[in-house]
């Protein structure tokens, strides 16, 4: 199994004793070696896990089958978020982007580019009527980014949730996704193909929802556990300086080395890039990832792609690093992770 940090045991040291002193700092340099040494081991067997998954290109291949992905968001305020998951599964190496938005959004986010397929039914009285037409061209839906809090969104949104999962749809599900799943997590209780991909503020969310005590801050692999066992053994990926990610039944962690720009718009290119791996990884089945659950290998996978987007546009831009830039460095990012 496995699990990110281990308990380390500290030995009590004697009064003046050097010996003593000498025994607990050989003790404590062994352990955290071997701690370390643990977590590289993780990692690599991750990133094969991952390379498993990933299909090969081949002239074979007709458009459509590396990938078609939807995004559902997009309104008035927000047009960034949808474009960036979805340009993100795109560059990821996706066939074909889709985004489900509302009326208002959709000329602005196809005047940002012409590679996305835009479809402005969200706010329509016939809107879950519209997006389920077209399920059945979709590997997996994005749901969540720029969506927003309107109501009249948020209602059709959850026809549109249930329509995905009585077709057995993979469905990440990020931003005002979650604060959907947060008003009623019944729509995603036990529904094992979802993933939620909290930040900060929305795991405290989903939390105060789904788990009546307090979080525990000092333990945050008990508490993403704990999270997901709650929802059902729905996988959540809680984002932060290390990536917690977790099936109810274990936890993994993603410390791929980022940087210390934090711009808006980072994890769009994160559920963008883990709705196509997702698909990937369940395509691939438990054979190609050595029984460990695929959608935790899409979850790793997409982490480590946007942390080391991230890395790479700091390492050019420094502190005026934003997503656009990130976005440019995805197929970089991908081959120098991923590509054998
Ligand atoms: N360019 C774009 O269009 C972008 C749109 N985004 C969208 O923006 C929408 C909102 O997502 P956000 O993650 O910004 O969520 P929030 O609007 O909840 O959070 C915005 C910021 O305010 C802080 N905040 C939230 N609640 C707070 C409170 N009660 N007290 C103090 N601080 C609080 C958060 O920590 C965060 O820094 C989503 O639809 C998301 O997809 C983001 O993805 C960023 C980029
Ligand atoms: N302190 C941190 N150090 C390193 N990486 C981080 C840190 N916090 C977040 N990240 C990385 O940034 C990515 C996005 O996480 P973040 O918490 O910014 O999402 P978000 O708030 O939902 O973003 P968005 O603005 O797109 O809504 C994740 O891949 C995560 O690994
Ligand atoms: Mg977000």
């Amino acid at each position: 199994m496995t699990m990110g940090l281990r308990c380390v045991a500290i030995p009590v040291c004697g009064r003046n004793s050097e010996l003593s002193w000498r025994q607990g700092y050989l003790f404590l340099q062994r352990t955290f070696s071997l701690h370390t040494a643990h977590l590289r081991k993780d990692m690599e067997n991750f990133f094969q896990l991952v390379k498993n998954i990933v299909p090969a290109l081949t002239e074979k291949k007709h458009k459509g089958q590396d990938g078609r992905i939807g995004i559902v968001g997009g309104c008035q305020e927000y047009t960034g978020a949808p474009y960036f998951a979805a340009m993100s599964a795109l560059k990821a190496g996706a066939d074909l982007s889709y985004v489900f938005c509302a009326r208002e959004a959709a000329p602005v986010i196809k005047s940002y580019s012409p590679e996305l397929i835009v479809h402005p039914v969200l706010d329509s009285p016939n809107a879950v009527q519209e997006v389920k037409k077209w399920l059945p061209r979709l590997h997996a839906l994005v749901v969540g980014p720029g969506l927003g809090r309107d109501d009249l969104l948020l209602k059709n949104v959850k026809g549109i949730l249930e329509a995905s999962k009585a077709r057995d749809i993979p469905i990440v599900i990020d931003a005002d996704g979650l604060w959907l799943i947060a008003q009623e997590p019944a729509l995603i209780q036990g529904y094992q193909k979802a993933i939620l991909t909290p930040n900060h503020m929305e795991f405290s969310r989903l939390w105060e929802a789904v788990v009546s005590s307090p979080v525990d801050s000092s333990d945050d692999h008990a508490s993403v556990l704990r999270l997901s066992q709650a929802l059902g053994n729905v996988t959540v990926v809680q984002k932060g300086e290390h990536d917690l990610i977790s099936d109810g039944q274990q936890v993994v962690r993603c410390s791929q080395e980022g940087s210390s720009r934090r711009c808006g718009g980072q994890g769009d290119l994160l559920s963008g890039s883990l709705g196509l791996m997702a698909h990937w990884a369940l395509l691939a089945g438990l054979e190609k990832t050595n029984g460990t659950s695929p959608l935790l290998v899409a979850a790793w996978g997409a982490c480590s792609l946007t942390r080391q987007c991230n890395h790479q546009a700091f390492q050019k831009y420094g502190r005026s690093t934003t997503t656009t830039d990130m976005i440019a460095e995805i197929g970089a990012a991908f081959s120098k992770l991923f590509e054998t």
